[in-house]
């Protein structure tokens, strides 16, 4: 593209979705394209496109690239303990996006997948990671352990929470922000955020992001007895494709896209397991932050299903009338600047500075 000198790539791999999108030196954003429905009919920005997965989806998005990159950056959903800072993907990091993958099956394979694709394409490119979790790092402890034996949350079973790219990019956007905020985000994979003086004080979702809210195609909050019923019936790996890929409103409404879901009896009472579940899980969230003084949806049903959203509105009255935004996720942004800070630390704050590997990229 032309006069674009020091284009930064961001790729965000959602579980049904590639965006990617390309931003200045001056970190304005000069395009952007989104492969959705990945693995249901595919489209690229609307319109058909042959991309059965991911890595499909991330190639025809890579072969349409309006500049060449001089840095690329990735949004990753699950890092573990370890990985959860901006950081300079290396054989490490790679490594350890990968000891991640059984925590995040629908997100981290596609991140790896994307970083591959990328180093395959322009080898020795600069390239970042920025992870999902780091917005819920001020989740106090109540909120964050399970009354497991200490041994196993020193081995890091805990809550983390996801979703936190979005989240950070809601409340960067919100100007006032409101003090006790509920963020909804609900996409393919949907969480709340309860985010009080602007930080995330609890999550729906937990160790993966299976837990919480009815979604696209997980469970959402299930028993660990009944997860124990299905690993003997079906194994791990069975157990694990049933909660993550085959449950849902996939399950229960036969599709895990929201828009067909309104048009078939079937549908409509998925979606009323949906809503309902959203309201349940939203009073958990306003109790946390000891009331409620706005809402903020985000995410593709957040942001363009308006009976969905006043049907959880409407759920949450009793918390008493508040301010409703709805707010585009904002996660390619973010990242592109937490990229910049992550490459070029000295520069960052400077408007124009040149993208520069702090240190040797892979
Ligand atoms: N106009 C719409 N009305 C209702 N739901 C929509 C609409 N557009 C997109 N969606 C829903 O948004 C979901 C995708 O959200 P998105 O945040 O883009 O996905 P991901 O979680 O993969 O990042 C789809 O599953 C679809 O059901
Ligand atoms: C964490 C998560 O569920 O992400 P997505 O909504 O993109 O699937
Ligand atoms: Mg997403």
């Amino acid at each position: 593209m032309a006069g674009v000198e020091q284009a930064i790539l961001i790729l965000n791999c959602g579980s049904s979705s590639v965006k990617a999108a390309v931003f200045d030196d001056a970190l304005r954003e000069v395009s952007r394209m989104e492969v959705t429905e990945i693995g249901g009919g595919a489209r690229m920005d609307g319109r058909p496109v042959a991309a059965p997965d991911h890595r499909a989806a991330i190639e025809a998005l890579l072969g349409r690239l309006p500049a060449r990159p001089v840095c690329a950056a990735h949004r990753v959903v699950h890092g573990g303990a370890g990985l959860v800072a901006p950081c300079v993907i290396d054989a490490q990091t790679r490594a350890a996006i990968a000891d991640a993958a059984a925590l995040a099956p629908l997100h981290n394979p596609a991140a790896l997948a994307g970083i591959d694709a990328v180093a395959a394409a322009a080898p020795g490119l600069p390239q970042v990671a920025c992870f999902d979790t780091a917005f819920h790092a001020t989740n106090p402890p109540e909120a964050v352990d399970y009354a497991l034996p200490a041994r196993w949350r020193a081995a890091g079973l805990r809550r983390y929470g996801f979703h936190g790219i979005s989240y950070a990019g809601l409340v960067e956007t919100l100007d006032p922000l409101p003090a006790r905020l509920l963020a909804c985000h609900l996409g393919n994979g949907a969480s709340l955020c309860a985010i009080a003086g602007g930080r995330s004080v609890a999550t729906t979702m937990g160790y993966s992001p299976l837990s919480g809210l009815v979604m696209g195609s997980r469970t959402g909050d299930i028993d660990g007895n009944a997860v124990l019923a299905l690993a003997a019936a079906e194994g791990i790996a069975g157990a694990s494709r049933i909660l993550n890929r085959e449950s849902g409103l996939r399950a229960l409404g036969g599709g895990s896209d929201m828009r067909a879901l309104h048009a078939s009896p079937e549908g409509r009472a998925a979606i009323d397991r949906f809503v309902y579940w959203a309201v349940r899980h939203a009073g958990s969230m306003i109790a946390a932050m000891g009331g409620l003084d706005a809402i903020a949806f985000t995410g593709g049903i957040g942001e363009n299903d308006a009976a969905v959203r006043g049907r959880i509105v409407a759920g949450l009255a009793f918390a008493g009338a508040v301010p409703v935004h709805v707010v585009p996720a904002r996660e390619e942004a973010w990242i592109a600047r937490a990229a910049r800070a992550c490459l070029c630390p000295k520069g960052a704050a400077e408007a124009g500075a040149a993208f520069a590997p702090a240190r040797d990229g892979p």
